[in-house]
Formats: structure tokens, C-alpha cells, sequence
């Protein structure tokens, strides 16, 4: 029934108007599925290798389709994405590009639930899926490689964790948004949006601080349950000559651990992203040891989405939570893989959007199949939105 009988690859526009690759998985029976592959900025070194698009709609056409066309079922996930594994024949997805491996197997998902009827949430995560839903983490304020001349922090991330259902704490961040919007405008400080909406004032880190604090509370007490905020370092963008180069200073491993250590306790944050270098697992451990108890430390650059990477993460006690990116890894089963390993161990997962994004909504139906406790998907801007929307409409399609 859900035997793959065509698969058209196609260049489209992503969010920074890059091009990107979409697939179109059609089956015999006449089920249909469609993904776009996102892409990263900040990437991490040991992620899946991405290739010109032109270049990987060529080489999937070329060595992927023939394996699955008239091969491979929709339905059977790991079967398609072994046969794109096999396909590729490298660790990276360096021949075929994990942009094309990531449209082709998130479309085939899409195909296969199509086929059987169900949601893709549902057809991902069966019947028994938990009944949770994950709070989405909203970033407001942020520089790093997604703005020019803005914070050094990669994001400043609203966490609305005390908001009764998803749709309450998807509104609580895009009122975080606005009012950040209205705090800086108080303050004289202009801004335009980052490459993620969120907001990229030419600030110190210091002064985020103070607005993120400022407006999550305000906020919190406006709607009348709890938002905190947390961060996305990517520390590995500032790491040059064994050192942490901030605008203004460096800091050592050492006092990395001990600037990040001592923002958790000010501002009570309730997650920290790679907040050390992506190959200091020891550095990471550290930090987990002394504030793991009080807050996520989650590894992005660190794991990237990579079950080997996650199982050194694990014995070193370097972080008590991982972003999943499904493009960093190339496939659905691997993500899933590294989702089960991370609960196995007691680590929270958290399904991540990319900075370059399209109107794909599949992280939505990811993080609720997976039972995920958070999704980091933005707070405004279309290919974002298009994300918190589809959350909204499976909270009510489940219920
Ligand atoms: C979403 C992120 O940015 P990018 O997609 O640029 O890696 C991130 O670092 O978590
Ligand atoms: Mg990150």
C-alpha cells in the first residue's frame, strides 16, 4: 500500500531566501507527502554534511531514488531510511547531502501517514505516544551569527514553563516578543529582527539581561503563570585560541563555567545551550555538576543529533538534556534514535527549528510523537509561526 512509486526533488526558497531542497514522496495508492529541508548558521563541525542543493537533488537523484522508487514503503520508516543510509554509503551523508536525505525521509513520513489516515504526529509516535505537550521555548532578543552588530548570546529564549496548555504558552511568548519590542522602544534602543525574529539590538549581553528579566515578568504577571528564560550560547561561534571571545572580553574555560553558573542563579534560568565549546565534553560536565540540579544544560553543537556523540555526553555527565535537529543527522530514524537513547538516560530532548527555516511544520508533529517536554521553534516570523500554528491545531486535533 505504501510502496514508493515516485519522488520529485525540487530547489525552493528557505527563510533567508537561500535555496533549499523539497521532496515529494508519492506512493501506489495514491498517498502524498511533502518537506523541505531547514538550514543552520551556527552550525556544528561534526554535523551531517549539507551540499549546494542543486548538487544533493542531483546525487539523490542520481543514487538515492533508484533504491527507494518501486523498493521501499512509506509506512516502514527505518526501511527508508536505511535504504538512504545505504544510498549514500558514508557517516555524513556526504555523497547524497543530508539536505536531500532530511526532505526525503521527513516527506516519506508524511507519505506513509497519508496513506494510513492518521496525523503524522500519530503515525510517528502510535497509539501509545504520551499525552504531553512540549512547552515551546521563543526566542526574543538574539545576535551570535543570526545578526550582525547585535548580543553576543546567540538567543535569549523566553520559557513560559508554568503555562497551562500549549496554546497558552505559545501566546505568552509572542507577548514576550512584543513587549520586548515595547521595552526597547522605551529605552530609545532601535532594532531590527535576527535571521529568527527574534529581536537584534546593538546591545551588551548585560542590558538582554535586564529587558529578558524585565519583560517575562511583566508578562508572567499579565497572564498569570510562570515564564522564565533561558539561552542559547553557541558558545562554539566565540571559542578562537582556547578562549571565549565576548565584544567587550575573553574568558577562559574556567571562567566560562563560572560567568554561565552564576547567570543561572541570578536570573533563575531554566535553560542554558551550549554554553561551552563543541568538543569540551569535560567542560560541559562541569557546569552540569554544578548547576544540573537548577536548570537544563543542553548540548546542540555538542551532540548534534548524533547517538555516538550523545553516548560519550552520557558517560562524561556533560549535559542533562539535547537539541534535536533532524537535518544535523540526515534522518527520522536517527533522530528518533538519539530522542530514546537521551530519555533512556534521563535527558530532556528538545526538538529544534534551524535559523534558515521553511513553512515545514514537521519539528511540530516531532515533538508531540516524541513526547518531547520542549520545542525550540521561535516566537514570530512566518516559517516559525507556521510551526506554533500546527502545534495548536494537534493540541486540538488530540484532545
Ligand atoms: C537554531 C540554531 O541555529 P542554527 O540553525 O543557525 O544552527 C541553534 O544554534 O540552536
Ligand atoms: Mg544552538
Amino acid at each position: 500500500m505504501t510502496q514508493i512509486a515516485e519522488i520529485r526533488l525540487r530547489r525552493v526558497l528557505d527563510s533567508r531566501a537561500n535555496g533549499t531542497v523539497e521532496a515529494d514522496v508519492l506512493t501506489e495508492s495514491g498517498g502524498f507527502g511533502r518537506a523541505a529541508a531547514p538550514s543552520g548558521a551556527s552550525t556544528g563541525e561534526h554535523e551531517a554534511i549539507e551540499l549546494a542543493p542543486e548538487e544533493a537533488i542531483a546525487a539523490a537523484r542520481d543514487r538515492a531514488v533508484p533504491r527507494l522508487v518501486g523498493e521501499a514503503y512509506a509506512g516502514d520508516q527505518r526501511g527508508v531510511d536505511r535504504a538512504l543510509h545505504a544510498a549514500d554509503g558514508t557517516d555524513d551523508f556526504s555523497e547524497i547531502g543530508a539536505n536531500s536525505a532530511v526532505a526525503i525521509s521527513m516527506a516519506a513520513a508524511k507519505a506513509g501517514a497519508d496513506m494510513l489516515g492518521a496525523p503524522l504526529y500519530q503515525h510517528l509516535g502510535g497509539a501509545f505516544r504520551g499525552e504531553n505537550f512540549p512547552v515551546p521555548l521563543g526566542n526574543v532578543i538574539g545576535g551570535g551569527e543570526h545578526a550582525a552588530d547585535a548580543t553576543d548570546i546567540q538567543e535569549f529564549l523566553s520559557a513560559p514553563v508554568g503555562a497551562p496548555s500549549v496554546t497558552d504558552a505559545v501566546f505568552a511568548n509572542a507577548a514576550v516578543h512584543a513587549e520586548v519590542g515595547d521595552v526597547l522602544a522605551e529605552r530609545g534602543i532601535p532594532a531590527g529582527k535576527g535571521d529568527e525574529g527574534a529581536w537584534a539590538p546593538s546591545v551588551e549581553d548585560e542590558v538582554a539581561f535586564e529587558i529578558m528579566a524585565e519583560a517575562t515578568e511583566t508578562m508572567s504577571d499579565d497572564v498569570g503563570f510562570e515564564i522564565g528564560f533561558g539561552l542559547d550560547v553557541a558558545a562554539a561561534e566565540m571559542f578562537e585560541d582556547g578562549e571565549y571571545q565576548y565584544s567587550d572580553r575573553t574568558r577562559s574555560t574556567d571562567e566560562q563555567v563560572e560567568y554561565v553558573a552564576d547567570l543561572v542563579r541570578e536570573y533563575d534560568l531554566v535553560y542554558v545551550e551550549d554554553p561551552l565549546d563543541e568538543n569540551d565534553f569535560e567542560g560541559f560536565a562541569e557546569l552540569t555538576d554544578r548547576v544540573g540540579e537548577e536548570t537544563l544544560i543542553c548540548g546542540d553543537d555538542l551532540f548534534v543529533t548524533n547517538t555516538e556523540r550523545l553516548q560519550r555526553g552520557i558517560e562524561q555527565g556533560s549535559a542533562n538534556s539535547i537539541l534535536i535537529k533532524p537535518n544535523q543527522i540526515g534522518t527520522l530514524t536517527d533522530a528518533f534514535d538519539a530522542v530514546e537513547l537521551a530519555g533512556r538516560n534521563g535527558l530532556d530532548a528538545v526538538i529544534s527549528h534551524r535559523s534558515g527555516e521553511t513553512e515545514d511544520t514537521t519539528i511540530a508533529h516531532l515533538a508531540v510523537a516524541t513526547d518531547a517536554p520542549f520545542i525550540k521553534t521561535g516566537a514570530a516570523g512566518g516559517e516559525r509561526t507556521a510551526k506554533l500554528n500546527e502545534l495548536i491545531r494537534i493540541a486540538e486535533d488530540a484532545l
